[in-house]
């Protein structure tokens, strides 16, 4: 289990004051947030109000440094493990971020398996599994550029999971494809979370997403833990029009806003 405590990022901004003045601020994007993500099971994490989840989602997979707070992968804390839990851990990022698009899509994959320590015979067998784990198999040696959206998409998959990670960080995942691609991502998803008891943690926009996949759910709005619970937990409790998760949380920001508003 990821346990993660009183994580926060804080960004320093600098600020025109004037016509030649600066002056810096400080923003906490991510503020004392903690949450658990399990094996076995996909959580989700959702936002209202820069939300501080891709922030959240960044550290998590240690691209970017904590300012403060704790994260323990399976009892081994980032701070002292940093290594080994790079190793562990990665991310797939909606549209088109993250693969290099004058590569092919087999030295896009070999580049990202280097980077982990792969190499030979280990790097050539896990290319050629996930190249056809996302049908890809036939494309490999075509350059990222000439592809589709969903092929992208397919190779951000193949490449978020050339570490073989224990945990995968997804956000916005299905951002920008066709129905039919969405729904063959999500159905993999969910065979890499029951067949490999993998630790998904999702952020999306799509809200029908999460009341497919996610077992439990965390609500960010400016960085902070808003509500966590079953999507049946924090819908049962809204005032909302209706049940749909996408109108439970439209409600939320609305009264978050008005609270605010009072202050
Ligand atoms: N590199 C940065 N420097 C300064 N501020 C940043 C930086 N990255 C993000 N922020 C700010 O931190 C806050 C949280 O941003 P973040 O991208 O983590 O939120 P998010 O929930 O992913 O938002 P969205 O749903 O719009 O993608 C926002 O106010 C954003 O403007």
């Amino acid at each position: 289990m990821i346990k993660v405590r009183d994580l926060t990022k804080v960004y320093v901004v600098k600020e025109k004051k004037g016509f030649l003045k600066k002056s810096k601020k400080h923003l906490a994007a991510v503020d004392k947030l903690s949450f658990n993500i399990k094996k076995g099971e996909i959580t989700g994490l959702l936002g209202i109000n820069g939300a501080g989840k891709t922030t959240t989602v960044k550290m998590l997979s240690t691209l970017l440094e904590p300012t403060e707070g704790d994260i323990s992968y399976d009892g081994k804390y980032l701070k002292k493990n940093e290594k080994l839990i790079k190793r562990k851990v990665n991310m797939i990022a909606g549209g088109e971020r993250m693969i290099y698009w004058r590569l092919t899509a087999k030295e896009n994959l070999r580049y990202f398996g280097s980077m982990y320590g792969l190499h030979g015979k280990e790097l050539q067998e896990r290319m050629e599994y996930l190249l056809e784990l996302v049908g890809l198999q036939d494309k490999a040696d075509i350059p990222v550029e000439k592809f589709s959206k969903g092929m992208k998409q397919r190779l951000q998959i193949a490449r978020g999971l050339i570490n073989d990670p224990d945990y995968i960080f997804l956000d916005e995942p299905t951002l920008g494809l066709d129905v039919q691609i969405a729904k063959e991502m999500r159905e993999f998803f969910v065979r890499l979370v029951k067949e490999d008891n993998k630790g998904i943690l999702l952020t999306t926009h799509y809200m029908k997403e999460v009341e497919e996949l996610c077992r439990y759910i965390y609500i960010l709005n400016e960085g902070k833990l808003l509500r966590e619970g079953t999507v049946k937990d924090i819908t049962k409790l809204s005032t909302a029009k209706d049940s749909k998760l996408e109108n439970v949380l439209l409600k939320m920001a609305q009264d978050v806003n008005k609270q605010r508003d009072v202050i």
